[in-house]
């Protein structure tokens, strides 16, 4: 297991991270979200031992990382750390003997992570000739050309064109599926719902959900129905009780359903309007459920603990 256990942080006044904790299994996917300026660069950066926790610890099979263990992680920092001025192919190599491989061994690795990233035709030149994006699969291929035991990525995603984050997802689950655990930190929810075992997502320096899509999925207090009727009239759910009309177009609406709501009682009321033609609950995106996460509590008239 890969555990973060208990992290907290703070920069002068600034509250960064409070008990931030949650498990990577060998052979999995982690999607670290959260807003901008959550913690998760902070996060990643104590496991790698380039900030210091105020209290807490991170754990590699059980050990306390330390800079050996350090050495079998494959990072991707948000800062990137590339040398501008050194060749792609013989920087990749730099990097793999850096993670301990011999020289035939970490040319060979470059060689396959250039190819691999779409970077083949560009071994020869300097890095800072490159695009940004192509500059990223080179970052990519620096954090994975090691042969890794556990990855941990800081936005690897961001700035990559369509092809690109095939060959980086696809590059990921193959990782995954040879037992490496993988945390990586993104805003692009779509990706993290298609790619990761698990979610966790940061606000205000706490992990306020973490789990799989599916189960944060089950928590989510609201209940959307979406039902189709066609000969509808506007309005046609709107006294309902338990009921709040989200959306309704036409006859397609959106309904959201409190605990006590009986959606039998809504399906004999859409049936009493005529042809019933979809009648569904509508599971919520990853989008709704971070945004429902990471609201703040103040701002959706909850009570805020002193
Ligand atoms: N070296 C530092 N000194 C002081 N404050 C810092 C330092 N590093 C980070 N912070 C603060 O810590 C907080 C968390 O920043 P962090 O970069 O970890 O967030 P993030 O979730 O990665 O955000 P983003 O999605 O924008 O990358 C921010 O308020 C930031 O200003």
């Amino acid at each position: 297991m890969l555990e973060f256990d208990g992290l907290s942080k703070s920069y002068g006044n600034n509250r960064v991270l409070e008990g931030v904790a949650f498990t990577v299994a060998p052979g999995s996917m982690f999607g670290f979200c959260g807003a901008n300026g959550a913690g998760k660069t902070t996060t990643m950066r104590i496991a790698m031992g380039l900030a210091r926790a105020d209290a807490g610890e991170v754990r590699w099979r059980g050990r306390a990382l330390d800079q050996a263990l350090r050495r079998r992680i494959g990072y991707m920092p948000e800062e990137r750390g590339l040398y501008p001025k050194m060749k792609v192919g013989e920087q990749l190599a730099y990097f793999a003997r850096l993670h301990g491989l011999d020289s035939r061994a970490a040319a060979r690795a470059a060689e396959q992570w250039a190819e691999r990233l779409g970077l083949g035709a560009r071994r020869g030149d300097q890095v800072e000739k490159l695009s940004l994006g192509n500059q990223q699969r080179v970052q990519l291929a620096a954090a994975l050309v090691g042969r890794p035991e556990v990855l941990i990525l800081d936005e690897p995603f961001s700035g990559l064109d369509p092809v690109g984050v095939d060959a980086l997802a696809e590059a990921l689950l193959e990782q995954v599926r040879a037992g490496v655990p993988v945390v990586f930190s993104s805003h692009q929810l779509d990706l993290v719902e298609r790619l990761c075992d698990s979610v966790g997502i940061l606000a205000r320096g706490r992990m306020v959900a973490t789990g799989t899509v599916t189960e944060l999925r089950q928590r989510e207090s609201g209940r959307v129905l979406r039902v189709v009727v066609p000969d509808a009239p506007q309005g046609w759910a709107s006294t309902l009780s338990g009921v709040r009309v989200v959306s309704q177009q036409g006859g397609d609406t959106l309904l959201e359903l409190d605990g006590g709501a009986d959606e039998q009682a809504v399906l004999a009321a859409a049936l009493r309007t005529g042809r019933v033609t979809h009648f569904a609950w509508r599971e919520p995106t990853l989008v709704e459920l971070f945004r429902e996460a990471v609201a703040d509590p103040a701002e959706r008239g909850e009570e805020v603990a002193a």
